[in-house]
């Protein structure tokens, strides 16, 4: 485990943003280290204050020791505008993306940005995180001028600049990311680790494992790449995504991005809430259609059930009042429809944000039941490594509220941002049929692939 030694410093101020101005709008034109947004509000990091590396069993469990060492005590020594204190992520928050499998060769994040800009119902803020070892001599931190100068100074390294409480783009910078956008980078889409031929056989393996009651569900995964001709920049990427995917959590953390519509768990004080997705038809059908295909379909129902029993299960020791919404409802997207379950309870104990996280991980909406021999059979037909695809992906803040989402939706990005690696899984049951799964890999990078600018196939 890396990190940035050294003593932190926050501050964080209440702004206006620019009229009619979401964060997502201010996107493009920014590079940012961390991103979660919903209906474009939510938190955009930018630069790094420090930034947790780790990999391996331990992985949940060492990120949590960092966020009790040094992210809680910052929030307890920074002062947070009234206005602020019970917006969950206002004040000291780090963005986290944790690898699908303790086997991964990548590592997990938890990235405290040096600067963040949130917004959470019409309020937005701006913290900035100093070391301390970077003051100046001269500086006194209950010096408001001082820090409102050393805040002015990291703005303007992020093309931002404040008048006032008026938060803005430096007029000069704009378009500064988009430079490097994937709209002025040629794309190409070309073989990930297998070609289509190994997924149609993974499944098939997977349905006859289940058919000789091994076990009840697996889902299966596949990786194609998106090759640029010069780095991809994220804003434009994310910005693209937002647009198009409101109704999802875009996301960046670590070098994972996407639109995921999954939400692992979330952790407001005590209280917690999911929603647990599985079960899927192509956008292309009407709602209705739709609606008959997922909820009168028992095989959708049975992919579903073990996904939201799953969670249920693996919560149960730290949750109480567990409550599933049952029967589920019809989550539609731009791309996708999904079978939903929105799950409620609340923590027994003050189980650390991470640790909760990591009793979640990972449900049946992207491993199987029972799981450990879901798990098993996943490694020897997917050949993959997943890294970040489909672990939790999110925030967590000093207080220990956090957003774990399920990395879905997303791709990797590699070589120094001149390739993306996307990913896509599905869930098989009896009865699934290995073409069918196959297009709904394609169904499901749809999102990433038009942000990128490529067209599918
Ligand atoms: C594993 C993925 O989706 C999961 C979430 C919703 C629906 C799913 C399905 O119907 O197979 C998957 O369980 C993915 O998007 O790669």
């Amino acid at each position: 485990m890396t990190a940035l030694p050294g003593s932190l410093d926050a501050t964080t101020l209440v702004v206006d943003l620019p009229e009619s101005t979401t964060l997502a709008d201010l996107l493009p034109d920014l590079d940012p280290s961390g991103v979660w947004l919903l209906r474009g509000e939510g938190l955009i990091g930018l630069g790094t204050a420090a930034h947790v590396r780790t990999r391996g069993a331990e992985r949940f469990a060492e990120l949590a020791e960092w966020h009790e060492q040094h992210l809680a005590p910052l929030a307890r020594a920074s002062r947070l505008p009234q206005e602020l204190r019970r917006i969950p992520g206002a004040g000291p928050v780090a963005l986290t993306s944790i690898t699908y499998s303790s086997a991964s060769a990548a590592d997990s994040h938890l990235i405290l940005p040096e600067l963040t800009l949130g917004a959470f119902e019409g309020t937005a803020w701006i913290t900035a995180v100093f070391r301390a070892s970077a003051l100046d001599e001269t500086f006194e931190a209950d010096d408001d001028d001082a820090t409102l100068r050393r805040v002015q100074g990291l703005l303007a390294k992020h093309s931002l600049q404040l008048q006032g409480r008026r938060l803005s783009l430096v007029p000069s910078q704009r378009g500064a990311a988009a430079g490097r956008s994937s709209g002025s980078a040629a794309t190409s889409l070309i073989q990930g680790t297998h070609s289509e031929q190994h997924y149609l056989r993974a499944v098939r393996a997977g349905v006859h494992a289940i058919g000789h009651r091994r076990l009840e569900k697996l889902v299966l995964a596949r990786d194609v790449v998106v090759a640029a001709d010069a780095p991809l920049a994220p804003g434009p990427v994310l910005a693209a995504l937002a647009a198009d995917y409101a109704d999802c959590w875009t996301y960046l953390a670590g070098d994972v991005l996407g639109a995921t519509p999954e939400m692992l768990v979330k952790i407001r004080g005590r209280q917690l809430s999911a929603r647990v997705l599985a079960g899927t038809v192509d956008g292309r059908a009407g709602l209705e259609q739709a609606r008959e295909m997922l909820l009168e379909d028992p095989k959708q129902r049975d992919e579903h059930r073990l996904a939201a029993q799953s969670l249920l299960d693996q919560l149960a020791p730290v949750a109480q009042h567990l409550q599933a919404q049952d029967p589920p409802s019809v989550l539609q997207l731009p791309n996708v429809f999904h079978l939903s379950t929105d799950v409620t309870g609340q923590l027994t104990a003050q189980t650390p944000a991470l640790l909760v996280a990591e009793r979640a991980h990972p449900t049946a909406a992207i491993c199987g039941t029972p799981t450990a021999t879901a798990a098993e059979l996943i490694s020897t037909l997917e050949e993959l490594d997943r890294g970040a695809f489909s672990g939790p992906v999110g925030w967590i803040d000093a207080n220990g509220d956090a957003d774990f989402g399920i990395a879905l939706r997303g791709g990797i990005l590699e070589e120094q941002g001149t390739a993306i690696r996307l990913f896509a899984g599905c869930g098989i049951v009896a009865g699934s049929v290995p073409e069918e799964e196959l297009a709904e890999t394609w169904a499901k990078m749809r999102p990433m692939l038009g942000a990128l600018g490529v067209r599918q196939p």
